[in-house]
């Protein structure tokens, strides 16, 4: 019945043709066909094997491509981790840096290398500022024996490696898209690195075994556009001034779902504008003190209603204090094969100086440390992020912590000014670095 009908299909009625021949050349056309489908399918076949191998050779293409371009991986690679991850003291600790070649991340660094604690860093050296002091900095730490791998909290394939290469007790994480103002400029960066950036990490800690306990920077900007002082931790923190800010903000928050559903310890810290050596050429003093050197003009805001500008400067030396207690009181993370066991612990601080100096307060130290008389152009504040003053409140990290900062501005900047003319030179203008 069937074949009639494929006849039928194949071979319309015709009158006056003899039915026997039909039947025949019916069953020819027939196995012609079958013929052709089987060469079909066998064509389709090859086809499918050929798209196969095409797609594992490219696919081995892209493994080898990233094996040979990529700056991670391979097996000396892994020997440096492990060798940076070393714990060389009792009850001491295996500490994942992000962020190691920015400025709080090499002091952080060496102060837990110096006493016995296993430290690897991880920064991706982008260009925000002058990267040849990233690389300074990174020469510095493995002088000390701090490995610092070059790659992106983004990257989580890198993530998972290193976790699964050391069994990370601690993660400090200090890697951000730092800077109030540049916030306009270049929005993307800030949440490339500090929302998506941040997610990739607490992913990757989520699923590593044992889960770390996370230290990570915050900041004061989160209080924004708070006016009781001190800002407290229990302030309001739901009116940011810039994108920065919210971006911070935001990772307060993201932080308190992983420990919330997770069980990831998490303490959040927030920074009241450090300064020091080694520091952030983006930064005001720091600015400064390259263009009085230079004898180019420097611009100095001031509020609306010509009041100065304030800030809680604090010096690198008491934040790295309080980073190194926040990790040594740090709780364990509380979750295994993704689940949280129990609840774990989420703290907030202030890490701050208690004391708000004036901005042309600071430039008068710089002058009088310089030696030279800074050009000031006084500027009414733009409206591009910037908050008029900020003071801290630290009993919170005083109690708990044991934070106490014991270096004033003028302590601080006299040692960042020997600092910088020891790395920069006298004068700028016969040469010295880049900056
Ligand atoms: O605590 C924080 O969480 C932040 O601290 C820091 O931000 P800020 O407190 O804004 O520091 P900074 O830029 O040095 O400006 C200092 C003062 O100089 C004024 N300022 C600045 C530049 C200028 O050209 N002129 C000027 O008057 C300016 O108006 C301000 O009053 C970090 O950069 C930031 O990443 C974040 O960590």
């Amino acid at each position: 019945m069937m074949m009639r009908v494929i006849e039928d299909e194949l071979f319309p009625s015709t009158p006056g043709k003899v039915k026997i021949e039909r039947t025949h050349a019916a069953s020819r056309q027939f196995h012609r066909c079958f013929a052709s489908t089987s060469t079909l399918f066998l064509w389709a076949l090859l086809l499918i094997a050929l798209t196969a191998s095409y797609l594992s050779f490219q696919s081995f293409v892209d493994t080898s491509s990233r094996y040979f371009t990529a700056s991670w991986g391979g097996l000396h690679w892994e020997r440096q981790i492990r060798a940076s991850a070393a714990v060389r003291r009792d009850d001491g600790i295996a500490v994942l840096v992000t962020g190691a070649a920015g400025f709080v991340g090499t002091h952080v660094s060496l102060a837990l290398r110096r006493r016995g604690d296993g430290v690897v860093g991880l920064d991706n050296f982008n260009v925000y500022y002058d990267p040849s002091l990233k690389k300074a900095r990174k020469a510095l730490l493995a002088g000390h024996g701090v490995f610092v791998v070059d790659g992106d909290i983004n990257d989580a394939r890198l993530l998972a490696k290193l976790f699964d290469t050391v069994p990370f007790t601690h993660v400090m994480h200090l890697a951000a898209q730092a800077g109030v103002r540049y916030a306009i400029e270049n929005p993307a960066s800030y949440v490339h690195s500090n929302v998506a950036g941040l997610v990739t990490l607490l992913e990757a800690c989520k699923s590593a075994d044992p889960q770390p306990a996370i230290v990570w920077a915050s900041s004061s900007s989160v209080y924004g556009l708070n006016d009781k002082v001190p800002f407290s931790e229990s302030d309001r923190t739901d009116r940011p001034a810039s994108l920065y800010a919210a971006t911070k903000k935001a990772g307060e928050e993201i932080t308190h779902i992983y420990n919330h559903i997770y069980g990831l310890s998490i303490t959040g810290l927030r920074f009241f504008t450090v300064y020091g050596p080694w520091g952030r050429p983006d930064m005001a003093y720091f600015s400064f003190t390259r263009n009085i050197l230079q004898g180019k003009p420097i611009t100095v805001y001031r509020g609306r209603d010509g009041t100065d500008l304030a800030r809680d400067f604090t010096y690198i030396d008491d934040i790295v204090k309080g980073c190194v207690a926040a990790l040594d009181t740090a709780e364990a993370s509380t979750g295994i094969g993704r689940q949280k066991r129990r609840p774990a612990q989420y703290r907030i601080y202030n890490l701050g100086n208690t004391s708000p100096v004036t901005v042309p307060a600071l430039v008068r130290i710089l002058e009088r440390y310089l030696k030279v008389k800074a050009r000031k152009n006084m500027v009414e504040m733009p409206g591009n992020g910037d908050v008029p003053f900020t003071h801290a409140n630290i009993s919170l990290a005083r109690a708990e912590l044991g934070y106490k900062p014991t270096t004033n501005l003028e302590a601080g900047l006299k040692k960042f000014v020997k600092w910088y003319l020891s790395y920069y030179g006298y004068s700028r203008r016969a040469g010295g670095k880049n900056q």
